[in-house]
């Protein structure tokens, strides 16, 4: 029977046509039939059990040639640079989950020489592709995009919130959408949104002040004033409440009012589904392994309770697209945000309406927050920058009004994004993201197998040596600032640039690139701006506890684990 064996196995592999089951009970018809007839000595007498020893015979060979043969001896991609050593089943999966984020990606790439691409072996072996230079990153997200897809798994997890919106959507239905949705992003809507967002920054900065008076007004009243006019706040919840105000109002024409602690039945419902909770992250993890339709088999009663809950958030947005459709009839000419935009174009249904509003709500606050969490953090461990930075700001907004314009204002202003963009590099709120090849294709000159996961660390990427220089660790606004340095390095009359001296705009990945990149990138870059100014402007800062040390952490975006605590005092 070994002669069947290659000819079943090359379709026994990862990109084969035959799905492995049809296979298996093929070669085990072949092979109990064989034995029957022409070694019926040595077969067992009955034949289910006959069937039964050449199935897990065969099983037993499916795991050793899967797990051990083709990943190392047979698959196209065997030659390719990687890391030695790795688990024996699990090989080195667990590197992408280690913290910080891509730490080992990093030294791999450091390490090994390669031309662009690394192969590890992720779970049962499988191989991995890493890519680690900006021509090949360029290759695979703006040659072909659509090639390179996120896992049919992944895109289930998305789907339970977000339907077939934007984040999910492939192929054709997403070049649709993103041509859509396009106009809404572009240049003079978001100078637009300027003004909006920053009555959002200053209810901030009103709330916090409050905040700050009533733990002042506590402790003289409870005769534990240390005289310093300072509180603790934890930074990451206010950033999240500003950034859902903002995508509220400019997103989805929706105050929620976080900030003014109102209790909003859309944002309710959605944080209920997203709690950490511990039953429902094995269920998401189980999802991200099986694929939803394989996880609605099993016989869990959290697959009920999760489609009642996520039933009732669309009932809510359904019920508010239906109101929000009304006004719009009525004046269109009076509604800007991006919801009412694509209801302007009926070229949706209401389904495909919801998801997109879901989209933006689930994409477009809790990564700016995350992100803005960061910039307050570096400013907060550095009063240097932070009075520098003030400064300029101060010289460009006196007394809090702008010399102009908002938008074209904070936009030439060279420290304020030097130090958003920097902070985009060194923490990019989005570490990772995979991609699998969904046909025969290629990145450079390397032909990639259908089937194959590509590991993008954007941590990595953005910490490299090879691509930002030997300073690449360190906190630099400067390197995107054009313009001579003084002696001290700074760069205070310079023009903002936005390639960070480096070659390649595919060095920088924190909105990734090409067609499947952020579409809101624009709009969180002015949120980032008015944000920072509006509490520069307004409050001098630093850690409320110098020794901790803080750790990203998180699955999709990431944030500081255990909260951002910054000690607070009003200018
Ligand atoms: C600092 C803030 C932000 C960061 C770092 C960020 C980062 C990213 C990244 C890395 C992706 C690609 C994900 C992948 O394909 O795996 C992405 C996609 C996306 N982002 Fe953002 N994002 C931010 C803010 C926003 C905002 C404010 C919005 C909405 C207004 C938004 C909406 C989206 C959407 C809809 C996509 C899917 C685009 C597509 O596939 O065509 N993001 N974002």
């Amino acid at each position: 029977m070994s002669f069947l064996l290659p000819l079943l196995f090359s379709n026994f592999n990862m990109a084969g046509k035959i799905p492995t089951p049809v296979a298996l009970v093929l070669l085990t018809a072949i092979e109990s039939f064989g034995a029957i007839t022409f070694l019926p000595e040595y077969a067992p007498a009955k034949l289910s059990v006959t069937i039964f020893y050449a199935l897990s015979f065969n099983i037993l060979l499916w795991i050793v040639y899967n797990v051990w043969i083709w990943p190392f001896f047979i698959t196209p991609l065997r030659h390719l640079p990687g890391p030695k050593g790795g688990y024996p089943i699990l090989g080195h999966a667990l590197v992408p989950l280690k913290r910080p984020p891509g730490v080992d990606f990093l030294r791999w790439m450091a390490e090994i020489p390669n031309d662009g691409i690394l192969k590890f072996h992720a779970f049962f072996n499988e191989p991995t592709l890493l890519v680690t230079n900006p021509t090949a990153m360029a290759d695979m997200l703006q040659a072909r995009p659509y090639d390179f897809q996120k896992s049919e798994n992944s895109r289930d997890l998305l789907r339970i919130i977000i339907g077939e919106g934007l984040l999910v959507s492939e192929g054709d239905m997403h070049k649709f959408q993103r041509k859509n949705l396009l106009p809404m992003f572009g240049f003079r809507q978001i100078k637009d949104l300027y003004p909006m967002m920053n009555i959002k920054a200053e209810t901030l900065i009103e709330s916090i002040s409050n905040k700050l008076r009533e733990d002042l007004e506590k402790a003289k009243d409870e005769e534990q004033y240390a005289g310093d006019d300072t509180t603790v706040i934890e930074m990451n919840g206010w950033a999240d409440r500003s950034t859902l105000d903002m995508i509220g109002v400019a997103g989805l024409g929706h105050q929620f009012n976080s900030l003014r602690n109102s209790d909003d039945v859309i944002a309710k419902k959605y944080f209920s589904i997203l709690e950490p909770n511990p039953a429902r992250l094995p269920w998401f993890i189980t999802i991200l392994l099986l694929g939803k339709s394989a996880v609605d088999k099993l016989p869990l009663g959290l697959n009920k309770t999760m489609d009642d809950a996520v039933s009732s958030l669309r009932g809510s947005c359904w019920q508010f697209l239906q109101d929000r459709k009304a006004q719009i009839a009525k004046a269109p000419e009076e509604h800007f945000d991006v919801l009412a935009g694509l209801i302007k174009t009926n070229n949706f249904s209401d389904d495909e309406l919801m998801d997109q509003l879901l989209t933006f709500l689930a994409a477009g606050h809790e990564t700016t927050a995350n992100t803005f969490t960061w910039v307050v953090h570096v400013l907060a461990r550095d009063p240097v920058l932070q009075t520098r930075l003030r400064k300029e700001i101060q010289g460009a907004m006196p007394g809090g009004v702008p010399n102009g314009d908002l938008a074209t204002v904070l936009e030439s202003l060279p420290y304020l994004n030097g130090v958003i963009n920097e902070t985009l590099r060194m923490f990019p709120v989005v570490p990772l993201t995979r991609r699998t090849a969904i046909r025969d294709s290629r990145i450079g000159d390397l032909h990639v197998p259908k089937g194959t996961p590509i590991e993008i660390s954007i941590w990595s990427i953005h910490r490299s040596p090879q691509i930002w220089g030997e300073g690449a660790d360190k906190f630099v606004p400067e390197r995107w600032i054009d313009g001579e340095a003084a002696e001290d390095g700074t760069k205070l009359n310079g023009h903002p640039n936005n390639h960070g001296g480096t070659p390649s705009v595919y060095s920088m990945l924190s909105f990734l690139a090409g067609p499947r990149s952020c579409i809101g990138a624009r709009f969180a870059r002015a949120e980032l701006r008015v944000l920072t100014a509006q509490f520069l402007l307004n409050f001098e800062f630093e850690p409320a506890d110098w020794e901790e040390e803080i750790i990203p952490f998180g699955i999709v975006t990431i944030k500081p684990q255990n909260g951002l605590h910054i000690k607070v005092k009003k200018i």
